[in-house]
């Protein structure tokens, strides 16, 4: 029994003109797991779903499913399913011809199709529809019916590109929430792509950020928004504050950052042998993390950093309020707070403040430029 239901060693793309579309692509997937691929237009997530579908050409590197190596077998022959932005529903056909299509065509008997395509119908609720055809279907029928096609192949993998595209927001929640508990029964690997990266954090078991044809961190979700590993990652994903400096001490637990604010702590968040004294670094601090008290009131603790701002905007909405603190000329910090945390406090406009919030909140991220 193999380790892994999908294994990417050094995976590389390059198109016909020239272009490097992915390179040193490296992932180990385990059975079961959801796995996001999040990263800009043009990182070259859809292309890496691509070639685990054997949609497109592999140039280098070598990819495992369940310990056998696929790299070169055509998409027919691999136990993977794809459903597409598009879903690439038949018009002419009915949900149920639909559904049954890839097993005729694979030329199984006529009771095993009708018995998998029942149990799928069943499973994803689409009885009521299963005469239908695409049209008189609502977007959300489409989404099931495209994974009814995929799921009816029984892949052992199955890869989805932006499925949930073209759906307005409020659909789209609910189909997130629907996709996951399927997946969870289903106990199927689902390598999942998309732009957007509140779906790859509220789905993934792991998110893979891609940037540039490259990996740029691999993390549960949760690690990914606190612990941010790259300068890239600390931009891209969450919402952190970013302060930039030297690096004053580096140990493989926390380091110090000298910076134009003085002296800020963190969790080293690389390894400490690739940096020194003086390197070019970050502190990266989730906003949520960060404490707004009237000046004065921050300082005293030592498991605290802290900066003093002044306000310069507050907007209540509801009971959330949106302050903006000017730092210095090059750093404007934008919180959301509770109202009740600065109600009949100093907290205004025009007035100082200090920001603080837990060292070991921080991480350090090396700078790579
Ligand atoms: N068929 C192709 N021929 C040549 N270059 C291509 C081809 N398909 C994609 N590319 C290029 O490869 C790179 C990666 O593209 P890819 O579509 O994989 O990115 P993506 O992250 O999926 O982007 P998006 O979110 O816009 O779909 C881009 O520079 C793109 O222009």
């Amino acid at each position: 029994m193999a380790d892994y239901d999908l294994e990417l060693v050094k995976l590389r793309k390059v198109y016909p003109g020239g272009t490097v579309a992915v390179e040193n692509f490296d992932l180990q997937v385990k059975k079961g797991e959801f796995i996001s691929f999040v990263g800009p237009s043009g990182c070259g997530k859809t292309t890496t779903l691509r070639m685990i579908a054997g949609l497109e050409s592999i140039t280098g590197g070598n990819l495992l499913i369940r310990g056998n190596d696929y790299t070169h077998v055509p998409t027919e022959k691999r136990p993977t399913a794809t459903i597409f932005q598009n879903y690439a529903i038949f018009p002419h056909m009915t949900v149920r011809q639909n559904i049954a299509f890839g097993l005729k065509v694979r030329k199984l008997p006529t009771d095993e199709v009708d018995r998998r395509v029942d149990a799928i119908i069943e499973k994803l609720e689409l009885g009521d529809v299963a005469g239908e055809k695409e049209a008189s279907l609502s977007g959300g029928q489409k989404q099931r019916l495209a994974l009814g096609r995929g799921l009816v192949t029984e892949p052992d993998i199955l890869l989805l590109d932006e499925p949930l595209g073209a759906l307005d927001a409020n659909l789209r929640k609910s189909i997130q929430e629907e996709l996951k508990i399927l997946q969870r029964e289903l106990g199927i690997t689902f390598v999942f792509v998309t732009h957007a990266q509140s779906e790859a954090l509220s789905m993934g078991d792991r998110v893979v950020v891609m940037n540039a044809g490259r990996v740029e961190q691999i993390s549960p979700p949760f690690e990914l928004y606190t612990r941010p590993k790259s300068p890239f990652v600390a931009r891209f994903i969450g919402r952190n504050k970013i302060i930039e400096g030297k690096l004053a001490s580096v140990d493989a637990g926390n380091s110090v950052l000298e910076t134009r604010f003085g002296k800020l702590r963190g969790v080293t968040g690389f390894d400490p042998g690739r940096a020194s004294t003086g390197s070019k670094a970050m502190a990266v601090v989730p906003s949520e993390y960060v404490n707004i008290l009237p000046a004065g009131e921050g300082k005293g603790k030592d498991e605290l950093d802290t900066l003093r701002g002044t306000v310069t905007s507050l907007d209540r909405v509801g009971q959330v309020v949106h302050v903006a603190v000017r730092m210095d000329e090059r750093l404007d910090v934008r919180l959301e707070v509770h109202r009740d945390k600065i109600a009949g406090t100093e907290v205004e406009p025009g007035r100082q403040v200090d920001l603080s919030w837990r060292h070991d909140r921080t991480t350090i991220v090396l700078d790579a430029a």
